[in-house]
């Protein structure tokens, strides 16, 4: 038995969050496809998909794909390409699809995975960007959605450069006036990109390659980031009013990052001077749209990843995906599933309860204030191979929090941090270890730990408070530093005990400390 808790309580600088886990052996990697029945696990994303090899899947491709990856399709699948579909009509046909093909203009909404009742296993997205497909609900419905990251990027890289090229010269402006006829030189003197300042919002693939080929640019803003909760209007009337008078603005994303209103404002105001826009809020926005009609504004119609080139690349890169996950190998481009076969993920799986319940409880034993407020978090593994192992692939995990103080001081290791660790039994997350006490109690419902003297009645009469308030309990277990000394009882109950009774608990002579933990 480890040497008693030490109760010291560090000064919190940097809260460190360490996760560990010590793994006895490889994870077998390598399994056959054995059965032909097709098997779907309702509670989790689609990871495993294998179907009767004489039943050829269905494909609804729903809009333009290149032609070489409809070739690649039509080698595995009934392929129906069906384009301009109305949301009723894509409803309806999805029921007899098993794989669905889009590219931005199609909303895959959750009514689209309600009606397709089960048989939708994978929603192919040609291209990158996957703001218009439900992935929650797609993944409450077991489907997979995967999409193509890398082949329309220097597409979408060069439109960025063509339409800032155009927008500082007034191209598509002066155009229009020499085709109307007219000859306005002094109208569209344009502004020099040397030595100006390009600042990339969203520097992923798309937005590093636009850096690359824009040295030297200046006072531009490129936008390149996904549309999502954080991006949405991340340029509106407050962040407007901060730039610098007369900044031209490049949208190759998503016409939700700006906030079209306050674009319009900006224009007017001439805080902005110009804007080149190939996406919009609503496509294709409305005609008498005062953005796109705006004289400073140069309009493309979403057309980022319209070249050949991108349109062949993104899809046989979705066909590839697709196929692929039809036959239950990795999809490398999955979205909403974890990069694991689904033998693997079956087998992680309440590890990853476990993990989860361990670090919901040690961030709970954190003192002060409003816990961990920052977070450094390393990942640590460990690779022991014992001959004769358990069947077991991981033995434990410990996730330690470094730098803060414990609302139970007994938490803390010797080596002065919130140390719990934890095993799955028969399938079955348990909390095996308290700082230096051994426990075993299972990580079900809610958890009490006591500090107390060991001595004879302390269970019966922590039981007899918790039965009072008619608390069950569902497991308990007391680890001691050696007989009549310290020891930790670890008490889990199935139902919230009530602040009288965790008082009672409390006020037992021999209990030193105590703490409730909702897992
Ligand atoms: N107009 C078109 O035809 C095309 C549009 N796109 C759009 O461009 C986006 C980016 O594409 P990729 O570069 O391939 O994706 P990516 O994932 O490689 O890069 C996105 C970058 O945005 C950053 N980001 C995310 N949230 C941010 C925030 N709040 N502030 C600043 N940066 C943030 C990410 O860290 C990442 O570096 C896509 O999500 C898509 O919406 C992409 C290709 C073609
Ligand atoms: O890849 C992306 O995110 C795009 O916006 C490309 O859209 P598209 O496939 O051309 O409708």
């Amino acid at each position: 038995m480890a040497a008693s808790a030490s109760s010291t309580s560090l000064k919190p600088s940097t809260p460190s969050t360490t996760i560990s886990g010590l793994r006895r052996r490889p994870l077998s990697t390598t399994f056959g496809v054995t059965t032909l029945s097709f098997r779907r696990h309702r509670d989790q994303p689609c990871r495993f998909i294998v179907l009767s090899m004489d039943a050829k899947p269905t494909i609804l491709v729903a809009e333009k794909l290149g032609e070489a990856g409809v070739k690649l399709l039509k080698e595995f699948a009934n392929v129906d390409c069906s384009y301009n579909l109305s949301p009723e009509e894509l409803c309806t046909k999805i029921s007899l699809c098993d794989a669905l093909i889009v590219r931005s203009g199609t909303k895959v909404s959750r009514e689209v995975f309600e009606s397709s009742a089960g048989r939708l296993k994978v929603v192919g997205r040609a291209g990158v960007g996957i703001d218009n497909v439900d992935l929650a609900a797609a993944t409450e419905h077991g489907c997979l959605v995967v999409n193509a990251p890398t082949a329309n990027t220097v597409a979408a890289a060069e439109h960025g450069i063509a339409l800032l090229t155009a927008m500082a010269r007034n191209i598509a402006q002066a155009d229009a006036s020499v085709k109307a006829g007219k000859w306005l030189r002094s109208k569209y003197v344009g502004v020099s990109l040397v030595g100006k300042t390009l600042a990339v919002l969203g520097f992923g693939k798309v937005g590093s390659e636009v850096a690359r080929r824009a040295k030297g640019l200046a006072d531009f803003i490129s936008l390149h980031m996904p549309l999502t909760a954080s991006t949405s209007k991340v340029l509106n009337d407050e962040t407007f009013a901060k730039m610098k008078k007369g900044v031209r603005i490049v949208n190759v994303a998503r016409g939700g990052v700006i906030d079209e209103e306050a674009l319009v404002k900006a224009l007017d105001a001439g805080i902005v001077a110009q804007a080149a826009l190939d996406v919009f809020t609503v496509e294709p926005p409305a005609k008498d749209s005062k953005l796109v009609q705006h004289e400073n504004v140069t309009a493309t119609p979403h057309l980022g990843a319209s070249t050949m080139e991108a349109q062949e690349g993104v899809a046989i890169e979705i066909a590839e995906a697709v196929v692929g996950a039809l036959k239950g190998e990795l999809a490398a481009t999955a979205v909403n599933a974890p990069m694991v076969p689904a033998q693997v993920l079956t087998e992680l799986k309440p590890f990853v309860a476990l993990s989860e319940k361990l670090g919901r409880l040690a961030v709970q034993l954190v003192a002060g204030g409003t816990g961990v407020k920052t977070r450094g978090l390393r990942i640590t593994e460990e690779r022991v191979f014992l001959d004769g192992s358990p069947e077991s692939p991981l033995e434990l995990i410990q996730v330690q929090i470094a730098n803060v103080e414990s609302k139970f001081a007994s938490a803390i290791s010797d080596s002065g941090e919130i140390k719990v660790e934890g095993r799955v039994k028969d399938g079955i997350p348990h909390l095996t270890r308290v700082g230096s006490f051994e426990v075993d109690v299972s990580l079900e419902g809610s958890l009490i730990l006591c500090r107390q003297v060991d001595q004879p009645g302390m269970i019966g009469k922590v039981g007899s408070i918790l039965a009072e308030d008619n608390v069950n309990v569902s497991f308990m277990s007391v680890g001691r530093i050696a007989p009549r000394k310290q020891a930790v009882m670890a008490i889990g109950v199935d139902e919230e005990p009530s602040k009288q009774s965790l008082k009672k608990i409390g006020e037992i002579p021999a209990v030193e400390e105590f703490v409730y933990l909702k897992l």
